[in-house]
């Protein structure tokens, strides 16, 4: 059993504050007053382009940074003022050049668990993240998920109360990608908070409770994935291949329509749907391989950042 502070159903705090945090280097300003809550227990992810400020934020609240204005509290501690005590409670992820290519898997884990008071046992960590097999493999001849499972495991050996995972599925291949995915909803199925940065959609989708959008060092957006998906324009997607040629004129609330080899993808809403249905049946025309989805995390995504325009 890792540490963390059992989650319980009604009883939800801030256990990461950020408020108007802004920092620059030299005279340009990348993250430009940005404020969130981290809830105990929850999976928070920060989304954003290349360059939105995502890094420069967790750091922040890592104590590796100092911010230039605005406030950030770990468990209501200064994580630069209170390093000491935030870097016990707070297990972060390394990147790959700060462990030693010699190092094997196992001195890994007895090092960084001699850092804390009351570390967990690295061997349960070891063995959940099938790391058990590997323990007398040197660092610099792992794989890239086998080293991604080493960082979790290390920030994870501490018994933190919250986890930055920073790009952590970057460069895995699709499985390592899924397992990854399964290891961090069972982090937060032991309570710990996990604060979350990453670009892939799926997996903010996949995973995330709330998910804040930074875009240029400011936050556009902070929602559930489904609150962030039902806001774009065109919630619902319907794609089909006509049997004959079709008019779309004055069906309501269409907001986009794509024709490619006789197959028309239109977004709109549910009024869409069943407007563009019965116009169908108006026209005795057939919809071939009809598919009516929602609108992914992508599409909003585009939306809510400047990547679309
Ligand atoms: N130490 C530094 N000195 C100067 N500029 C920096 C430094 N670190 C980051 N930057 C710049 O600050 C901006 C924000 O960087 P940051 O790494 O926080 O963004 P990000 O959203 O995490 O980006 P990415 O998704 O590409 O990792 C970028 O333009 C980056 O080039």
């Amino acid at each position: 059993m890792w540490g963390g502070c059992a989650f319980r159903e009604g009883f939800r705090m801030a256990v990461v504050e950020v408020s108007g945090l802004r920092k620059s280097y030299g005279d340009r300003t990348v993250v430009d007053g940005v404020s969130f809550g981290v809830e105990e227990g929850e999976i928070f992810g920060i989304l954003g382009p290349n360059g939105a400020g995502k890094t420069t934020t967790v750091e922040c609240v890592e104590g590796l940074r100092v911010p230039d204005g605005g406030k950030v509290r770990v468990a209501g501690l200064d994580p630069v003022a209170d390093r000491a005590e935030v870097s016990q409670l707070l297990g972060a992820q390394l990147q790959e050049s700060e462990l030693q290519g010699k190092l094997t898997v196992r001195e890994a884990l007895e090092l960084y668990a001699a850092f804390y008071p009351r570390p967990a046992d690295w061997r349960v960590l070891a063995e959940r993240l099938g790391l058990n097999e590997h323990l007398d493999r040197r660092f610099g001849q792992l794989s890239g998920g086998q080293k991604q499972r080493l960082f979790i495991a290390l920030a994870l050996v501490g018994n933190p109360r919250v986890v930055v995972l920073d790009e952590l599925t970057t460069g895995l291949d699709p499985r390592a990608r899924r397992e990854t995915w399964e290891i961090v909803e069972d982090i937060r199925r032991q309570g710990v908070t996990v604060l979350l940065v990453t670009h892939f959609m799926e997996e903010a989708q996949r995973l995330c409770d709330r998910i804040a959008v930074i875009d240029k060092g400011r936050i556009t957006a902070l929602d559930t994935p489904r609150g962030l998906i039902s806001r774009t324009a065109g919630a619902t997607v319907m794609s089909f291949t006509p049997s004959a040629p079709v008019d779309l004129e004055g069906v309501p609330q269409l907001v986009s329509v794509e024709e490619q080899e006789g197959r028309i993808t239109l977004r709109g809403t549910d009024e869409t749907v069943t407007a563009v249905l019965s116009l169908l049946a108006r026209q005795r025309i057939t919809a071939l391989q009809l598919r009516v989805t929602d609108a992914t995390l992508d599409d909003a995504f585009l939306d809510l950042t400047g990547a679309a325009k």
